[in-house]
């Protein structure tokens, strides 16, 4: 499976684009990292590729078809998203709102059935938030219901999986796991497109890595992305690369930053 943006431009309505001209080839088993300061239109674009917005210009493929051309159910088949955690005004169950990810595959009154319940459980087990199964979704804290709506997304069964800041509300132990999780499921070949706060998870992740700075962007591996020159550049802060070697013999790469001007 490859997706493809190709010189796209997007952005709301009449105003000029907020990103513009980006291309990128995103392929199965690979994980992009979109970095880059607030409002610079991360969003923007992840919004114009499940197409809740119209490209400006450009195109957006996968496998060489336009999916323009395709229904919002196809898209739901190939593309799981995962937004950035919502207040929902309902309380669904978790397991409903789990479930809500089988929608694409039921008939217009179909109702889920014994596999669409065993998908659902199976993707609240391993994320192990089985404990919250029957609880209320509006009674869950902020990284519940981040887990929540990921194992949602993993429900659609989608070979690309597009998560807007998934490591957000997180605690440091499940922002590890939701790390692990996202190597994991790149290993079984999903592709994975997210966006981060934390230059750092391109390095956990052994990503490549869309960097964007104001109407600019750099594109490539984590290594040669990730540099202390790029991220001055688009953070506006000073940060020092510092590499090691893990007790397992793995090369480990991160940012820390410098207070001192
Ligand atoms: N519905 C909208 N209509 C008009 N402008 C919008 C709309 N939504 C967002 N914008 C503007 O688009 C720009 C990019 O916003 P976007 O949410 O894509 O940024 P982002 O990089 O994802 O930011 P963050 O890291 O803060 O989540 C911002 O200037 C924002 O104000």
């Amino acid at each position: 499976m490859i997706l493809k943006i190709e010189d796209v431009s997007c952005g709301y309505g009449l105003d000029p684009p907020i990103v513009s001209q980006i291309s990128m080839t995103i392929r199965s088993g690979e994980i992009w990292c979109v970095l880059g300061p607030n409002g610079v239109g991360k969003t923007t674009l992840f919004k114009s590729v499940l197409g809740f917005l119209k490209l400006k210009s450009g195109r957006i493929t996968i496998d060489g078809q336009d999916i323009r051309s395709w229904t919002q159910k196809k898209k739901a088949q190939v593309i799981g998203y995962v937004p950035q955690a919502q207040n929902n005004p309902f309380p669904f169950s978790v397991k409903d709102v789990v479930l809500m990810g089988r929608t694409s595959y039921l008939s217009e009154l179909g109702s889920p059935g014994k596999k669409d319940v065993e998908i659902a459980e199976r993707n609240i087990h391993m994320l192990g938030i089985g404990q919250l199964e029957n609880k209320k979704y509006t009674e869950l804290s902020g990284g519940e219901r981040q887990m929540v709506l990921i194992a949602r997304a993993l429900t659609q069964e989608p070979d690309i999986l597009i998560m807007d800041e998934p490591t957000s509300n997180l605690d440091f132990g499940n922002q590890v796991k939701v790390l692990k999780y996202i190597s994991d499921l790149s290993r079984r070949g999903l592709a994975i497109l997210m966006t981060s706060h934390f230059p750092d998870h391109a390095f956990l992740c052994s990503s490549k890595v869309a960097l964007f700075r104001q109407h600019q962007f750099v594109i490539g591996e984590a290594d040669n992305i990730v540099t202390e020159a790029n991220l001055k550049q688009a953070y506006g802060v000073n940060v020092q690369i510092v590499s090691g070697t893990s007790e397992q013999g793995k090369e480990i790469k991160s940012c820390v930053p410098l207070l001192d001007d």
